[in-house]
């Protein structure tokens, strides 16, 4: 399978901790998307990881695997995308953790399948921003910075500004896809129908949906057409 990162406009990530009955997991395999993405910030569990890897494998659709926790580390993902929170208030989330498991699986890594992501969290009421003790309360400024850096010094294939629950700032958006020349700006963040959908899909290269699968199957599906026509 070729995986074309770098032409993904649409993913749609799936929380391995919430239920999805096989009708809706296949509308969504089925919907066009470019990839499903697996991961959540809590209750993702070795077990509930590789029984949602197996279900999804029953379509061709790119599937890979966000990881949120070592015990979650699950093989046969298509590639497996690695956050670093830049704008975390504690190295744990830099790289702390990631230093625990590459001390772990260091030796059997396919480093050609590990994509770092570059992660900006701007809701400090999200999950995720509490659990890794990010500092949403930036400026503009910062956010231009965290992004720079994690393109220029760090490399990083994806620089993923992460509103995750509510519908983000697209004029910040914007701003930091005009400085990326490398790296891939995934937005997420209440893309909760193709109104939204279509708005993030003008500010950023890649729009995650996530929280709406779960909550409005219908509008989530139609995500994926606003996305692509925002590109014609
Ligand atoms: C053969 C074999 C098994 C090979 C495996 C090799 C492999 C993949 C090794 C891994 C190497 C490595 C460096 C791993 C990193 C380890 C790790 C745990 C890093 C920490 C990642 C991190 C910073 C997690 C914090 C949480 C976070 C940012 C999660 C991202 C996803 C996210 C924000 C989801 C949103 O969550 P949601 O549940 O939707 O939240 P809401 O409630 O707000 O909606
Ligand atoms: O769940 P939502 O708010 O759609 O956000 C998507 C994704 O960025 C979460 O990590
Ligand atoms: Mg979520």
């Amino acid at each position: 399978m070729h995986l074309r990162m770098n032409e993904w406009k649409h993913v749609f990530k799936l929380d391995p901790d919430k239920e999805l009955t096989d009708e809706a997991l296949e509308s969504i395999c089925l919907s066009g998307t470019d990839a499903v993405m697996v991961g959540g910030s809590t209750g993702v569990t070795f077990d509930n990881t590789v029984d949602l890897l197996a279900r999804i494998r029953r379509y061709e659709v790119p599937c890979v695997l966000e990881v949120s926790n070592q015990e979650a580390i699950v093989p046969g993902f298509d590639l497996f995308m690695i956050p670093i929170v830049l704008n975390s208030k504690t190295p744990e989330w830099i790289v702390g953790q990631h230093h625990r498991a590459i001390k772990d699986y260091g030796a059997i890594m396919d480093w050609k399948q590990m994509i770092t992501e570059g992660y900006i969290i701007l809701n400090g009421d999200s999950t995720a921003a509490k659990l890794t003790q990010a500092d949403a309360e930036i400026e503009l400024k910062d956010v231009e910075a965290y992004a720079r850096l994690a393109e220029r010094l760090f490399h990083c294939p994806i620089v993923y500004l992460e509103y995750s629950g509510v519908f983000g700032k697209m004029e910040w958006v914007r701003k930091v896809r005009g400085l990326l020349t490398e790296s891939r700006l995934f937005y997420g963040g209440g893309v909760d129908g193709p109104d939204k959908a279509r708005e993030a899909a003008e500010a950023a290269h890649t729009v995650v949906v996530g929280n709406v699968i779960y909550e409005n199957l219908e509008h989530a599906l139609a995500t994926v057409q606003a996305v692509r026509a925002a590109h014609q």
